[in-house]
């Protein structure tokens, strides 16, 4: 089994209505690659596109080192897992991967076969052979597809929304398992999705597509610290989004005005000038609660300011807090330290933003930036 880096380079295609343009993504040997973007975005046609279901009219695919433009789907050596997982209902978990076994390099291959134990047993299927789908709980038909795609001796894993019909806690638990046999396996993936946690869990490297093209494509952690553009910090869920007005620099920071208030970010990206109308990004967990009864203005490093806390909501492990002031903020904590430092709606808190957790954004991709100067002149 090749082990090599799976590249789409420059591929474009008609398909009735719908194009795909230009489509570039490139992913690795242990790598997971998530597309996300919304319905109709073109991400299944990409899929089908490598797989080798529709005829680009331009660019080239290679898969496993190999490219495989001109060649049809089986021999491609993918393997595909659809909603559901694409188990055969009429045929038990045994034959169901002997499929994969066919389709791969073993052709003569039967259900009672003693050849399949070890795969039944690597996937912790053995006592399930027998079984048909309907039988089978989430977490055992996906083990029992990735076997019958493992079976194919695939260069490359291709997901399209297998969770789609689970409920949250599967979701979970089977995006663990699903990562921890990607690791092991090495075999690169691609995985389309447009749950925005299934790219947090997942993604080693993220592309957002939006109308048939891809939007951004880059490391998972740069997209969700420094989308490109709004569409994409919408996706990634970039919680805080503040309209803002560059006032000027100040070192290495930018001084920036948001409802009034002088924030401090230091974003070496960011090529705005004075005067720009930015969106001011800060991810909930970036932004750090200290409780009441610190004085406000006792440390120029970073920006510090008192809010009124308006709403804590969720339950489990983590809070979203909602704090007003001279604007809105989100942040999110352990329930823990929700509890211990007294955040409950009416109590007032210092926030703390680190002016490295702030990503500022000038949007080129038709978002007016709504800034209007507060009546209040900006205080630091
Ligand atoms: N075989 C086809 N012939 C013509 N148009 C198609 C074909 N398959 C898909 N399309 C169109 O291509 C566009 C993109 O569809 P696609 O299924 O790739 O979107 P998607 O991003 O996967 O969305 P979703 O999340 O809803 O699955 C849609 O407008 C769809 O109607």
């Amino acid at each position: 089994m090749t082990q090599a880096t799976t590249a789409v380079e420059g591929v474009s295609l008609r398909l009735g209505g719908f194009s795909l343009r230009d489509i570039d993504l490139t992913v690795a040997p242990g790598q997971i690659l998530v597309i996300l973007g919304p319905n109709g975005a073109g991400k299944s046609v990409t899929l089908e596109t490598i797989a080798g279901f529709h005829r680009p009219k331009a660019g080239r695919i290679v898969i496993g080192g190999r490219d495989v433009t001109d060649l049809p789907p089986e021999r491609r050596r993918v393997g595909l897992l659809f909603q559901n997982f694409g188990l055969f209902p009429h045929l038990t978990v045994a034959a169901n991967i002997v499929l994969g076994l066919r389709a791969g390099r073993k052709p003569a291959m039967r259900p009672h076969d003693p050849a399949l134990a070890p795969l039944l047993a690597r996937f912790h299927i053995d006592h399930l052979a027998d079984r048909l789908p309907e039988d089978l709980s989430p977490g055992e038909k996906q083990r029992t597809a990735l076997a019958r795609a493992l079976a194919m001796q695939p260069d490359l894993f291709m997901f399209d929304e297998p969770f789609s019909a689970l409920d949250a806690q599967s979701r979970e638990t089977l995006r663990e398992e699903l990562r921890a046999f990607l690791r092991e396996t090495r075999i690169p993936a691609i995985f389309v999705t447009h749950d925005q946690a299934d790219a947090a869990m997942l993604a080693d490297r993220l592309a957002i597509m939006n109308h048939g093209a891809i939007v951004q494509e880059g490391p998972a952690a740069d997209l969700f610290k420094a989308p490109a553009n709004v569409f994409v910090a919408d996706f990634v869920g970039i919680d805080n989004r503040l309209p803002g007005r560059v006032i000027g620099r100040a070192g290495d920071r930018w001084r920036i005005d948001v409802g009034g208030r002088l924030l401090l970010a230091r974003d070496d990206r960011f090529a705005g000038e004075t005067d720009a109308n930015v969106f001011v990004c800060i991810r909930g967990e970036d932004v750090v609660l200290r409780g009441a009864g610190i004085t406000e203005c006792g440390n120029a490093a970073t920006n510090r300011l008192t809010m009124r806390v308006v709403g804590v909501s969720g339950l489990g492990a983590f809070r979203k807090v909602a704090l007003d002031g001279d604007f809105s903020l989100v942040a999110y904590l352990t329930r823990r330290d929700t509890e211990k430092l007294g955040l409950a709606p009416g109590n007032d808190t210092i926030v703390e933003i680190d002016p490295e957790a702030i990503h500022l954004l000038t949007d080129s991709g038709g978002n007016t930036i709504q800034w209007s100067r507060p009546d209040a002149s900006t205080r630091a």
